[in-house]
């Protein structure tokens, strides 16, 4: 329960700053306008996602569309959606760095979950620290009094990048030394410390899991260091050739985004007296570029992979946790991935074919 002090001066702030910011409604073009329905419960909440569009969002959508109602779930992000997500449910445009573009549509379509999915990832960030700082650092402000103001469960993930060289690194723990050498990660710090912050102060919902680098089929990877965890596949199977960024033995911690998405909506729908922290590694699988390859080569033994290290992502990559250990998240909540190695390889193999052969039926 907030102190009536907060409950007053919170949206005074969000006035003055609505005074400060102007109007979004050149915006409503690219609107497909939710229906606001029927009227959300605790068990049926209204749940928006920012920055829905890149590699993870559309994905939860489908998953959340499922179990709530594909028009109590709606996508927003500052680029055009494509015809199919468009078609498949609400889609609004919305700026996280504009307090009263996200304002109006949590007010007016009723929110009650807020997913904040938007962010420059890690090798995007190092390459552009100034919008880096306003998407992930303004942008999450923004969020976190929107949450407050309108009492929002606020989900946010976080990230492997919350660690640094100076962290324990195989396993990483969920509480120990945080000194991330990114602005991404700087910025995810600060995320998980003022969400948890509110969380304690005002009693604000806020949920945060460190996902480790996701590995996705019909979804890009949007300039992160686990990316080529991603484009190997890709690459392998049109060319058989793969160059990788990271030297062979570079030891990350991945998930297939099944369990990623899985993982969310568990974390989504935990009661809150069985969360004994608001941030929680989550783990699946760990590898390196070579041990992938080899898996790999089992499908496709003639595939060739050449290392040649980048300086910034091989950077950012020997300071990351090699592996998480996730036994907080598996006690409090019952977390547990269903995919290893061996089924991650063969469900992206299998599910890219299955894409190019839709895509061009004459040439697979
Ligand atoms: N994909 C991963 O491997 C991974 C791992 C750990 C954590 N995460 C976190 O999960 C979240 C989603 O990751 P993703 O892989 O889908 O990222 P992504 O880079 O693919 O997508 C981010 C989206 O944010 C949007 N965006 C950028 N600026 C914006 C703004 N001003 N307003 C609104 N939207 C804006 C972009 O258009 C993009 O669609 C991020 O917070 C990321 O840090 C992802
Ligand atoms: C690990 C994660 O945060 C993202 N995929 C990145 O590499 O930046």
């Amino acid at each position: 329960m907030l102190p009536p002090t907060v409950r007053l001066c919170v949206p005074a702030a969000a006035v003055q700053r609505s005074l400060r910011c102007g109007c979004w409604s050149q915006r409503q073009a690219s609107t497909r306008h939710p229906d606001p329905g029927d009227t959300p419960t605790p068990g049926n909440p209204r749940v928006l996602i920012t920055g829905g569009l890149g590699q993870l969002g559309i994905g939860l959508a489908r998953l959340l569309r499922k179990q709530y109602g594909t028009e109590n779930v709606i996508l927003s992000d500052i680029k055009k959606p494509s015809d199919e997500v468009y078609k498949s449910g609400p889609f609004v445009y919305a700026d996280v760095t504009d307090y009263n573009n996200l304002r109006e549509l949590v007010t007016n379509q009723r929110v009650t979950w807020l997913v904040h999915y938007s962010a420059l990832l890690s090798a995007a960030g190092e390459a552009n620290v100034a919008l880096a700082r306003r998407v992930n650092i303004t942008g999450l402000h923004n969020v976190l009094d929107l949450a407050l103001e309108h009492s929002l469960r606020l989900f946010v993930p976080s990230t492997i990048g919350a660690f640094g060289p100076t962290s324990p690194r195989h396993p990483t723990p969920d509480l120990c030394v945080q000194r991330p050498r990114t602005i991404y990660g700087v910025s995810k710090v600060h995320c998980e410390l003022m969400g948890e912050y509110f969380h304690h102060k005002y009693g604000l919902d806020f949920r945060c899991l460190r996902y480790p680098g996701i590995i996705s089929a019909d979804s890009e990877p949007g300039g992160g260091t686990t990316d080529y965890a991603v484009k190997i596949f890709h690459d392998a199977l049109r060319s058989g050739r793969f160059e990788c960024y990271l030297r062979a033995d570079t030891r990350l911690p991945m998930m297939h985004i099944s369990d990623c998405h899985r993982a969310t909506l568990e974390f989504l729908q935990a009661p809150e007296r069985q969360l004994s922290l608001r941030t929680y590694n989550i783990a699946a699988l760990n590898f390196t570029p070579g041990e992938l390859a080899a898996e790999l080569r089992h499908h496709l033994p003639r595939l060739e992979v050449i290392y040649t290290p980048d300086r910034v992502r091989q950077g950012i990559a020997d300071g990351w946790p090699m592996s998480f250990d996730d036994s907080n998240a598996r006690r409090d909540w019952g977390w547990r991935p269903e995919f290893g190695l061996p089924e991650l390889v063969s469900d992206m193999l299998s599910t890219i074919k299955a894409q190019t052969q839709k895509d061009h039926p004459r040439t697979s």
